[in-house]
């Protein structure tokens, strides 16, 4: 060690104790075609789960050429083998190789790209169901999958479906820490991997049990088999910390005048380039690297509180899709389709999207928002009442448990904990389609002529204001939809999204929770799982806690958030309705969502506006080959939902 001062200090690794554990499965572990032992645990597993069949069977997804990096090779490529395998692989040329190497042992090759799609015929699932041998059986024994992406969503589809392997081999993405959940989106053409814990999360959850692990693979035994045959084996209780090392990780740490280090593994893996310390500088000019607490240095403090707003804010900013290209006359074509492949790459994934630089006033939106708290939240029922939807046409005051979002979707009764408040376009003469009604607003005679008048201006200007948006978002959307298909049925299909939508149905519903009933420990929603049925829905909330929006995400619900103060370029959130879905054949999903109670000691009301964009009602839209006008299209959906609900 140098002790002469280094201009530059000292940066060395220092030594931390290890905790992986040698002394598990990983001491059988030898290769002749896998990358890192895993040939070794394979077969000692098998030697310790008996054989309950004349044939075992195993499926390899990403089988490349049945030999290189190979996990399946050395139980399949064997004279006397018990196996029969199952080899997807999805490239022409390797395809061509591994046939040439099973063709004579009998096993089963696929050329097929696995998709992990949920309803998609090349699903795991559906493969395994369709493309295998007619003794395929349900709980065959070793199931491998390594395709570089998706392989979460891959064993994630095989796990809820009939099949339970007996034993699974799982290619992880190695550079993500132990304290990480990382599930990539479900999406074909995404290829990011996912976390070991995610992986693992997922398996127990199914009854499997981690037992080791290898550079890059978790070997997972049904829960069962691992009581019985091969916890005798591992002399620990085998968890991520004692069985796995991230030994490619990057991490980064800052110095106090706002440098950023990287420490650990400094080069790109699979692309072989360096990650080089200048180019990931926030702070890129000197003059700005100042430590803002040293002794003397100008500081502006401010209270911690504003901090984490403007955290807050910044990571939203960062999350969010800025649409001004859009919103503004004169956006530049390379900013709007910037823009467009951003917001689809969210609206596909999920079927949500965060949108900003839409030019709204933040006032607009916080004055709308406190008008709506005044009247639903503080003024008195009479109030509401004056203005109280009679049938369920769609204007006006709807109260607490006069409703059911979820009834679209076949569930009974009215049970929405949620007041409502509904504006539209005004009517046209003889106009008698459903969500053409004239509005109602409360009268003078119970609020008082300043307070009528005031909720009037700013709930009808942020409605106007809301329209133009939405109908720049959805130009913004069919702008990539229609950029990226060669279908010409798809095409014309969305011609409805792109004529003029001056003359439309869309409705601004103001809504409010509350504490209640519901918030007592029991788990059930304020507003039950729907899909919202128009074009699309923007939303914006107030900072209220007592209820939370989530969307449905495979098994689990996510809190779909939006920052607690409005900020100054206001931030949106952007749903997909059922018509925007079908007119573009379901490329983009409507998500189910729900609201819930939001348990909490000092629960504050809230609010939120919701724009559910519609087409005029004689809008001519094609879906799928058929021609209907908008309100046909919705009176059928409608109708649809009732005849599921009738037979419930
Ligand atoms: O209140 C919310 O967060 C959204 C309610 C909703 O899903 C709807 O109005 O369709
Ligand atoms: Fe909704």
């Amino acid at each position: 060690m140098s002790y002469l001062n280094d201009p530059n200090g000292t940066v060395r690794k220092a030594k931390t104790p290890s905790h992986r554990r040698q002394d598990g499965l990983i001491k059988y572990s030898y290769d002749k075609t896998s990358q890192s032992g895993e040939d070794g645990i394979i077969e000692k597993l098998f030697q310790l789960i008996p054989s309950t069949r004349d044939r075992r069977y195993l499926v390899d997804v990403g089988a490349w050429d049945g030999k290189h990096l190979s996990n399946s090779y050395s139980l399949l490529i064997n004279e006397n083998s018990e196996w029969h395998g199952v080899l997807i692989e999805a490239d022409g040329e390797k395809f061509q190789d591994l046939v040439d190497l099973h063709k004579p042992y009998g096993n089963t090759c696929l050329n097929v790209t696995v998709s992990c799609m949920r309803h998609s015929t090349q699903s795991l699932a559906y493969l395994l169901r369709h493309s295998t041998p007619s003794d395929f059986p349900d709980d065959f024994e070793f199931l491998c999958i390594d395709v570089d992406g998706t392989d979460y969503w891959l064993l994630h589809d095989v796990l809820h479906s009939q099949f339970k392997p007996q034993v699974i081999c799982v290619e992880f993405n190695p550079t993500m820490p132990h304290d990480l959940i990382y599930i990539q989106p479900r999406d074909d053409n995404i290829r990011h991997g996912s976390s070991l814990p995610a992986l693992v999360e997922l398996a127990e959850q199914f009854d499997y049990q981690l037992v080791e692990c290898t550079c890059y693979n978790a070997f997972l035994v049904r829960r069962d088999l691992y009581n019985q045959y091969v916890r005798d084996e591992i002399p620990f209780e085998p968890t991520i910390d004692v069985l796995h090392e991230v030994t490619m990780g990057t991490s980064m740490y800052q110095l106090y005048d706002g440098t950023l280090k990287i420490h650990g593994c400094k080069k790109m893996l699979w692309h072989r380039l360096p990650i080089l310390e200048e180019k990931i500088q926030i702070l890129d000019k000197k003059e700005d690297k100042l430590f803002p607490f040293a002794p003397g240095a100008e500081l502006d403090q401010k209270p911690v509180i504003e901090e984490s707003i403007a955290n807050e804010e910044k990571m939203f900013q960062s999350i969010s899709v800025d649409i001004s290209s859009y919103c503004k006359p004169d956006g530049i074509v390379e900013e709007k389709q910037h823009c467009s492949r951003a917001i689809l790459d969210q609206l596909k994934a999920d079927g949500f999207a965060l949108v900003r630089g839409t030019g709204i006033d933040k006032d607009l939106c916080n004055k709308a928002l406190s008008w709506t708290h005044k009247f639903l939240q503080e003024a008195p029922e009479a109030v509401r009442r004056s203005c109280l939807t009679k049938d369920r046409a769609r204007r006006g005051y709807s109260p607490q448990n006069a409703e059911n979002f979820a009834s679209l979707i076949g569930e009974q009764g009215p049970n929405d904990l949620v007041k409502k408040f509904r504006v539209g376009p005004e009517n046209e003469e003889g106009d008698s389609f459903a969500l053409t009604q004239p509005n109602a607003w409360p009268t003078e005679e119970t609020w008082g002529l300043e307070n009528v008048q005031l909720f009037q201006k700013y709930i009808q200007e942020y409605y106007d204001y809301l329209c133009k948006i939405a109908n720049a978002i959805v130009q913004c959307i069919a702008d990539e939809l229609k950029s990226s298909t060669s279908d010409s049925t798809l095409e014309s299909s969305l011609d409805a999204l792109t004529v003029d939508n001056e003359s439309h149905t869309s409705i601004l519903t103001l809504l409010g929770y509350r504490k209640g009933a519901r918030h007592q420990g029991c788990k059930k929603p304020l507003v039950a799982a729907h899909t919202d049925v128009g074009v699309i829905t923007v939303l914006l909330f107030d900072a209220g806690n007592s209820a939370v929006l989530q969307r449905a995400e495979s098994d689990t619900w996510i809190d779909v958030k939006l920052p607690t103060q409005v900020p100054n370029d206001p931030i949106f959130v952007v749903n997909i309705g059922d018509c925007l879905s079908d007119l573009c054949g379901n490329i983009l999903p409507s998500t189910l969502h729900r609201v819930m109670p939001r348990n909490s000691k000092d629960t504050i009301p809230r609010n939120c506006l919701a724009l559910f964009q519609g087409f005029k009602s004689d809008q001519k839209l094609q879906i799928s080959g058929q021609s209907m006008t908008y309100e046909e299209w919705r009176k059928n959906k409608i109708a649809k939902a009732q005849e599921a609900q009738g037979k419930i």
